[in-house]
């Protein structure tokens, strides 16, 4: 008898001759998950993946596992399910137990059994197990009806070379699997929308890293904690998230130094496009991902975000545009990050902020400003002393 993971897929079966290079990756991205929680073997077979110990009522960490296994992207569902032999008495009587601890925990009035014989040299066919296993099920647990048409709770046996039963079916995040999409850099603030952003993008399978600028000592050492702790939550999801710090307080002086207050703000953004951009090149990311929405604030007007795109040449992705703020915190709120993005401390761009910043911009009065700045320099300094840090759950 074990205790097993029941994982489903969900997209990569829809990929064709390349769905094994998919489920591949999955299947690394799984070991990788819950390698460090025991001896654990992770088996392909047909459109599913089992996670299951390599003994027989080998003890490890199982909720954790389960826990674990709902945040990796490709998974669209997880059931705890138990491995037990293919013998009809077996499977009658762990059932039963099984059924037994269920309602102890929760309150449920009704149930069905739901049999799938896959191993046809079994003696029953599945309508028949339904049937002989539900009542003696009910036997066993007379406070219980049967409901064929809506119960509390369905029982799944599935008959193969073993047999599995469970009940419980934990939906996951879906998407793909992480390292199938190649690689994005993320610009994470300390706020509500850029981890949300990235964990958007990651889900489709796309592997993230992450620039954060941070302006020593205007901006203190527990904004910078919480930046990591963020890419942390998202590390959870993404296996590893590899951080890079850009010391940004010069370029901010001399952009607060020498250009028309209102437009710091836009200002500043391109610059930080342009350094997250040469940093992307420098690492192999393809694009850039922000947690901008159209018309949030001053600098996300349609005019600011086209001033600000325009000086990279790469895709910004922002999965965010169409959101309302209150569809972003439900996600945030969902995915973990919530309590940790709205911990006060303050983001650069809060520090040096313009009282009335220009919702519509001009680029060439914007261009015209930046020929003031001497930043060459001072960008390549930031790049050079840009501290990196491997985040991995
Ligand atoms: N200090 C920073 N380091 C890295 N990226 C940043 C930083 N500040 C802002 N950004 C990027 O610019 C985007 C827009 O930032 P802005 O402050 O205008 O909006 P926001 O809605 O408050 O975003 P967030 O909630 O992500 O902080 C952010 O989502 C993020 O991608």
């Amino acid at each position: 008898m074990k205790k097993v993971i029941l994982v489903r897929v969900g997209e990569i079966i829809l990929k064709g001759l390349n769905r094994p290079v998919f489920e591949e990756k999955l299947v690394n991205n799984i070991k990788k998950s819950i390698g460090s929680l025991g001896k654990i073997a992770v088996i392909r077979s047909q459109a599913r993946i089992y996670v299951e110990p390599v003994e027989d009522e080998y003890d490890y960490n199982y909720n954790e596992a389960i826990d674990r296994l709902t945040r990796v992207f490709g998974i669209v569902s997880v059931s705890p399910v138990l491995k037990i032999e293919s013998d009809f008495n077996v499977i009658k009587e762990q059932s039963a137990k099984m059924v037994k601890n269920l309602i102890e925990k929760k309150c449920y009035s009704s149930f069905k059994v739901e049999a799938k014989r896959g191993n046809k040299k079994f003696p029953m066919q599945s309508p028949e197990i339904s049937r002989e296993l539900g009542s003696h099920i009910w036997e066993n647990n007379q406070q219980l009806k049967v409901d064929v048409n809506n119960p509390d709770f369905i029982f799944y046996v599935e008959v193969r070379e073993s047999t599995y039963i469970y009940s419980e079916i934990i939906p996951a995040n879906g998407g793909m699997p992480i390292g199938t999409n190649g690689k994005a850099m993320l610009l994470l603030s300390g706020g509500i929308d850029s981890p949300v952003a990235g964990w958007m993008i990651a889900k489709r399978g796309v592997e993230i890293e992450a620039v954060h600028f941070y302006s020593y000592p205007y901006t203190s050492e527990r904004a910078k904690d919480k930046v990591i702790e963020l890419a942390k939550i998202l590390a959870s999801y993404c296996g590893q998230i590899k951080l890079h710090i850009v010391p940004f307080t010069d370029i901010q002086l001399e952009i607060n130094d020498k250009c028309p207050e209102d437009e710091l703000t836009i200002i500043m953004r391109r610059v930080m496009m342009e350094i997250a951009e040469k940093i992307a090149e420098s690492v192999g990311a393809m694009a850039l991902i922000t947690g901008e929405s159209v018309g949030q604030v001053a600098s996300q007007t349609i005019q600011s975000l086209a001033v600000t795109n325009i000086v990279v040449d790469m895709p910004v992705f922002r999965p965010l545009i169409g959101m309302d703020k209150n569809e972003v915190i439900d996600r945030a709120r969902k995915i973990g990050t919530f309590e940790t993005s709205i911990l006060p401390y303050e983001d650069c761009c809060t520090v040096f902020v313009a009282k009335h910043p220009k919702t519509k911009p001009r680029l060439e009065k914007i261009l015209k400003s930046e020929e003031l700045l001497n930043i060459e320099k001072l960008v390549e300094k930031a790049i050079a002393d840009t501290e990196i840090i491997r985040i991995t759950v």
